[in-house]
């Protein structure tokens, strides 16, 4: 607040604004490290195309030659018509476009090119991606210990915890669970409310927020809304898109930016949007809220309406609507017109120059994301996702009590197995059966696994913990789970069906189901990491575990597989190949086995599995469990593997797919963009985040 005041005579810097308050305080505290972190983000000339998927010559334009600054100290709203590109305006400052867009144009942050996911920026999507099963209280603590200095006190932490409670008008629905598919939890203006409470926790240099208001009544998104402005208010950069804001709302923004049909209508303070309105042919009326008549001025479905009015009106009606007389085209032509040659637009150009030519230490980047060590970060993810796990019905639990219940029905229908002849089949298949079927089971858990993903993403996205911390937090706390389902499971199987009964015996067989099943969960996960949807992740999990199981030795022994493909690399990669060796080494090495129906001679085991199963006994069962686990490891690392090329070679994919789209349909047409765009000096450093078509990667942060 104080820095804002004292910027308020003039246009000076956040960091000179914060060295007088420093002066006056006689300390460099507080002022000065928010200083330190500011975030001056200018882009210039911003486009955003999408290529027709049907036919590849034409595109349309999302955004069409934007120019703009946020700066410290303030809080910017764009607004617009639906559909007239604010989130892809913010997703494109964000870096967080999709991948059939393209993006051309320059986003310099701080004078800057910069990578700005990841950590760089706070962003509230539209979307709130909450994990269901936790409070409100509990999804907010959670997240401070994820991301808070670990060299904090838990007082201190707790502080921050309920103040930003009340902050967002939470304390009512604090003990509450946030809810899912099948929880019926926190309203939707809450759960709004606790996605914006989780990125404001750190006080982030730059926000962005995607309709923060949307859903909330007018005294919340009031309240929401001056939380927003007092945080700006301290020395961050907020820019926030809003759908309809009430007039005390918008009161509250410092900044406007206008859109209409991806084009700007206008940018600069939002209290002299009026004059301009007004100057231009337009004014606001006297009872009128101005966003309503902003919007109502660029909004082309009023043309619509006020068709459809004129044909069910009778002849005597007049229409009521004094804009009734211009078509929202003609008002947003003159509006776009006006812009173009207006004092806001040149005021504009200079603040962008002045911008782009700051220099000091108030201009390095200072990643938002996460201040706390990766040990404090992975005990807090292990807790969550262990309370997660354990209140979510559909994670594990469900999945346990069928284990268990199907263990039953094996140990029923394989009851005391014997040592005859025949029983061997028997033998072989209640093993198969173990550690095939009861693995594939593994899937039922797939889509709160999806729901977990999400949450990370979007939490990762934002910069809050990195990829291997959040691998090594899910094995920790899915363990316990997986390891009572398997020990229910293999001592329920192990003592009705009456195997041999010695300890270690019983100790692989525990060991050997455990370690199967969570090779199937690090399956999933990759899978989940490599598709969009749940459906389509159940279908590829149940294909590959279909593939594993025909593989493994039980359907067609393993030395009759096709060597190509099927032997070589299939049977070897395959978990149920070593697992079922060994759960068969496990059974007969050591069993003496009547050689015929109705006694004879004993055979050994060991016979058996060569003649009979075609496996040879020269390595011991315990090293066909350690395959299984250098395969969990394998998994496990490449799921960290893919998200870590995820994160860095699809930019570089994009900027490719960017290119090439721009040499088949040609860059967006000049013609559009009538306005001089101000000329940044040419620094070394002033390289653009984007950019430009014709030279480098488009759509491809850099660095
Ligand atoms: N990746 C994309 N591919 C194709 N079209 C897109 C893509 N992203 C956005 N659009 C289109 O661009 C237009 C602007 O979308 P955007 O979501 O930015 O609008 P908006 O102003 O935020 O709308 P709302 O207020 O309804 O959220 C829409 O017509 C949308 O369908």
């Amino acid at each position: 607040m104080e820095i804002e005041e004292e910027r308020a005579d003039g246009r000076c810097s956040v960091e000179e604004a914060a060295k007088r308050v420093e002066g006056r305080k006689g300390k460099y505290g507080e002022a000065a490290a928010i200083a330190a972190a500011a975030m001056y983000l200018v882009w210039e000339n911003l486009t955003v195309m999408v290529p027709n998927l049907w036919n590849g010559q034409s595109r349309r334009l999302l955004l069409d030659g934007l120019n703009g600054y946020a700066e410290p100290g303030r809080i910017m709203a764009i607004m617009g018509p639906s559909g007239s590109g604010k989130s892809t305006l913010l997703d494109s400052l964000a870096g967080r476009l999709a991948q059939n867009a393209v993006l051309t144009g320059n986003i310099l942050l701080n004078g800057k090119k910069r990578r700005l996911d990841y950590g760089i920026v706070a962003y509230v999507t539209q979307e709130d991606t909450m994990l269901g099963t936790l409070t409100v209280r509990e999804t907010i603590s959670y997240s401070a210990n994820l991301r808070l200095p670990s060299s904090m006190t838990k007082e201190e932490v707790n502080d921050i915890v309920e103040g930003t409670i009340l902050e967002m008008g939470l304390q009512d629905c604090a003990e509450r669970i946030v809810g899912n598919w099948h929880l019926r939890g926190i309203s939707g203006g809450e759960r709004k409310r606790l996605g914006i409470a989780l990125e404001i926790l750190t006080r982030p240099s730059l926000l962005f927020l995607d309709e923060p208001t949307s859903g909330l009544d007018s005294a919340a998104a009031f309240f929401v809304v001056q939380a927003l402005r007092s945080i700006a208010h301290d020395g961050r950069t907020v820019i926030s898109s809003i759908h309809q804001p009430s007039s005390e709302v918008f009161a509250l923004f410092d900044d406007l930016f206008l859109l209409s049909g991806g084009q700007a209508v206008y940018f600069g303070e939002s209290k002299m949007a009026a004059q301009f309105f007004a100057e231009a042919g337009f004014p606001c009326p006297r009872q009128r809220n101005p966003s309503d008549h902003f919007l109502r001025c660029i909004n082309s479905d009023f043309d619509a309406v006020n068709m459809a009015l004129m044909i069910s009106q009778r002849e005597n009606q007049k229409p009521v609507d004094p804009l009734s007389k211009f078509s929202t085209a003609e008002m947003k032509a003159r509006l776009v017109e006006k812009y173009r040659c207006s004092e806001q637009e040149a005021k504009m150009k200079t603040r962008m120059r002045e911008i782009s030519e700051m220099e000091g230490p108030s201009m390095t980047i200072k990643k938002c994301g996460n201040r706390a060590k990766w040990w404090k970060q992975l005990s807090t993810l292990t807790r969550r996702s262990t309370v997660n796990m354990s209140r979510d019905l559909g994670y594990y639990w469900i999945r346990i009590i069928v284990y268990i219940l199907l263990s039953i029905c094996v140990g029923t229908i394989f009851m005391h197995v014997g040592t005859s002849y025949v029983d061997i089949f028997a033998r072989a298949s209640c093993a198969a059966f173990v550690s095939g079927f009861m693995t594939f089971m593994s899937i039922g858990g797939f889509p709160s696994f999806i729901e977990e993903m999400k949450v990370f993403h979007k939490e990762r996205l934002n910069g809050h913990y990195g990829i291997v911390v959040y691998t090594l937090s899910n094995f920790l706390s899915s363990f316990p789970f997986l390891a009572l389902m398997s020990v229910a499971s293999a001592t329920i199987v192990f003592y009705m069906v009456k195997f041999e009964t010695e300890f270690s015996r019983y100790v692989y067989i525990c060991l050997d189901l455990l370690s199967s099943i969570a090779v199937v969960e690090s399956a999933m996960m990759i899978i989940a990491s490599l598709v969009p949807n749940f459906m389509m992740g159940v279908i590829i999990g149940a294909g590959y575990i279909g593939i594993m199981m025909m593989t493994s030795g039980y359907f067609r022994f393993v030395p009759d597989l096709p060597k190509v493909f099927w032997r070589y690399p299939i049977s070897y990669i395959n978990y149920g190949a070593w697992g079922l060796q060994g759960a068969y080494k496990n059974d007969l090495i050591g069993l003496e086995v009547d050689s015929k129906i109705g006694g004879g001679p004993k055979v050994k085991g060991e016979v058996i599995l060569e003649m009979l199963l075609g496996y040879q006994a020269h390595h011991s069962k315990w090293w066909d469990l350690a395959a299984v686990l250098v395969i969990l490891v394998t998994f496990r690392l490449l799921f960290i593997l893919i998200l870590k090329l995820k994160e860095k070679v699809s930019p570089f994919f994009q900027t490719l797919y960017a290119k090439q789209t721009l040499r088949r349909i040609g860059e967006p047409s000049m013609a559009t963009r009538k306005s001089k765009l101000p000329q940044f000096p040419s620094k070394r450093h002033h390289q653009p985040l984007y950019s430009l078509s014709s030279q480098e990667g488009l759509n491809s942060p850099i660095n």
